[in-house]
This record gives structure tokens, sequence and C-alpha cells, in this order.
């Protein structure tokens, strides 16, 4: 897609050879329906393919969000995410291009990261958090899981239990904690989060982009194989987001009721 047609995303290179992708949707708390899918994409092809460029910064507009996750409202409404370019939601694809794109993301999280949200910066290479930033996961209160990176990549970069701890208990972590637990490399005020990225980006963008490049597929090597995992669980997501379980979760958050899942226990 072309930069010219973006509706959700924002897309500038500043000076110092940092790309700035926004995500544009604050009045859905930046959440993400499949037509920002595909314009995140083409951001980052821009990104990958512009030799001007050395780093990346993945931001949200507003200070309340930095992505809320997959649009809930659009998925009650209709059972998916709107339509697309190619028909199919992508946010596997999504995911690969922030790790594969050979050039740090920086993630600078002006607000709530919350499910899918909280997956995108958790894939970044570093994460910078504004003081009120908040973090977590929200799949089994909506109908959703990602159980790909979302998991065990998470689980990777915070450890096993405080991993469990964010998909089973669905706390917020705020970004004191986050910091603490290694979730994200630095806080600071709200209104230097953005230049503090763009001083990363600039600081990276001082160096080799030849070491840079090898160092981020190297440090990639270790975590690959969960791509294959997110195939796995992107594709269970797909048959258990449309079934009656799913839709539940997704009905509750649009009619502002908390859900009941008690009909789907079972041994
Ligand atoms: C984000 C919140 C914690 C914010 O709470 P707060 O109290 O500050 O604000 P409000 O709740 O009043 O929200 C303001 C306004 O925004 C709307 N909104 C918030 N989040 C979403 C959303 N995700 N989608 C659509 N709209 C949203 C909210 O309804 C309000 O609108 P009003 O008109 O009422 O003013 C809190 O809002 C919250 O918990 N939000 C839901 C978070 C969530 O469940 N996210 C989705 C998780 S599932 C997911 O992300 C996901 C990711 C994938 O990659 C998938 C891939 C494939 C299939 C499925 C996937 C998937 O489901």
């Amino acid at each position: 897609m072309r930069r010219e047609d973006f509706t959700d995303v924002g897309y500038r290179v500043e000076p110092g050879g940092v790309a700035v992708v926004t995500i544009d949707r604050p009045r859905r708390m930046n959440a993400f329906r499949g037509r920002t899918v595909d314009e995140l994409i083409s951001a980052f092809k821009y990104a990958w393919a512009d030799g001007e460029v050395a780093a990346v910064v993945l931001t949200a507009s507003g200070d309340r969000a930095f992505c809320a996750g997959g649009d809930v409202k659009e998925r009650a409404e209709t059972g998916g995410y709107g339509e697309t370019e190619w028909g199919t939601f992508e946010v596997e694809r999504l995911h690969r291009i922030i790790r594969d794109i050979p050039k740090p993301v920086i993630a600078a999280v002006n607000g709530v990261a919350v499910g899918g949200g909280h997956v995108l910066h958790v894939l970044c290479d570093l994460s910078i958090a504004a003081e009120h930033a908040t973090f977590g996961q929200a799949g089994p209160r909506v109908g959703s899981f990602d159980a790909g990176f979302g998991s065990a990549y998470l689980a990777r970069v915070i450890g096993e239990k405080r991993a469990r701890q964010m998909w089973f208990l669905l706390e917020t972590v705020d970004a004191a904690t986050a910091e603490r637990w290694g979730l994200v490399n630095a806080v600071v005020p709200a209104g230097e989060l953005l230049d503090t990225a763009l001083a990363w980006g600039r600081t990276i963008a001082s160096y080799s982009p030849t070491a840079i490049r090898f160092l981020k597929h190297s440090f990639n090597a270790d975590s690959d194989h969960m791509a294959g995992l997110s195939n796995l669980a992107f594709a269970g997501l797909d048959l258990y987001a449309h079934s009656e379980e799913g839709m539940e979760g997704a009905k509750a958050f649009a009619e502002k009721r908390p859900p009941d899942f008690t009909r789907f226990r079972r041994s």
C-alpha cells in the first residue's frame, strides 16, 4: 500500500536517519484493524527500503494509548477485523517484519499497551515507556490469545513466571514495574518520550549499519523457531476467535459487561 493512501498510520523520516511510524486511531485507543496492520507492514517496508533510514521508532497518537490490540468493537460487530488489501489479516506478517527488518525498531510507548498492542512493543528491539504507560495482556477476557511470540518470546524477555502472571491474571503492570522486570529499557517523562526515542535512533544511525544488521539477526536467530509456533498459534486463533466462546469475549467487551465463559468449562 502506498503511504499517500494511509489512513490509520503516519510515516515520516526525521533528520538523522530515523523513521517514525505512528499508529493513528486514538478514538479506539490506537487499536488495530486489518487496514492498520496492512499500513504498518507497508510503513516498515518503506523504512527497510530507504537507505537513509538506520532505525525505526514505533509510537502512536495522543497520550492515552500506544495500542489496545485488535479492534474488539469491529470484531464484535462483524466477526472480523475489516477489509484488507489481500483479504487476509496479516498480524503474523507484521510481527515478522518488526523482527526481520535489519534496522533496530524502538517502541516509544506513550500510554496503554495491551493485548496485541503489548505484543507489538515486546517484539521491538528496544522499548522506552512514558511514566504513565501501562502494560498488559487481555486475550482470555475478550476471546483471544497470542500463543506465538506473544507468549513464548514474552517469557524469554521477562521470565516464565512473570509471563504466565501477565497472561493468566491479566493484571496491568505500571511503567516502573515494567522497567524492573526488564520489559522496557527505560522510563522517561511523557514530554521527553519521542525525543529520547529519536536520540536513541540517531545514536544507532551513527554506528556501522552492517554491524547493527548482523547483530539484530544474531539476536533473533535463537528465538526464530517461535515463528513456527506462531503459525500454529494463529491458525488456532483463527478457529477460536470465530467460535461461540471466542465471540462471547468480544461481545461482552462491546456491550460493556463481564464475559461469561462458565458454559465453556470442560474437563
Ligand atoms: C485499553 C483499555 C485498558 C483502556 O481502558 P480505559 O478505561 O482507559 O478506557 P476505555 O475502556 O473507556 O476505552 C476508551 C475507548 O476506547 C475503546 N477501546 C479501547 N480498547 C479498544 C479495542 N481494543 N478495540 C476497540 N475499541 C477499544 C473503548 O471501547 C472506549 O470507547 P467508548 O466509545 O466506550 O468511549 C481498555 O479499553 C481495554 O481493556 N481495552 C480492550 C483491550 C483488548 O481487549 N484488546 C484486544 C485483545 S485481543 C488482540 O489484541 C488480538 C491481537 C491479534 O494480533 C489478533 C490476531 C488475530 C486474531 C485476533 C487477534 C486479537 O484478538
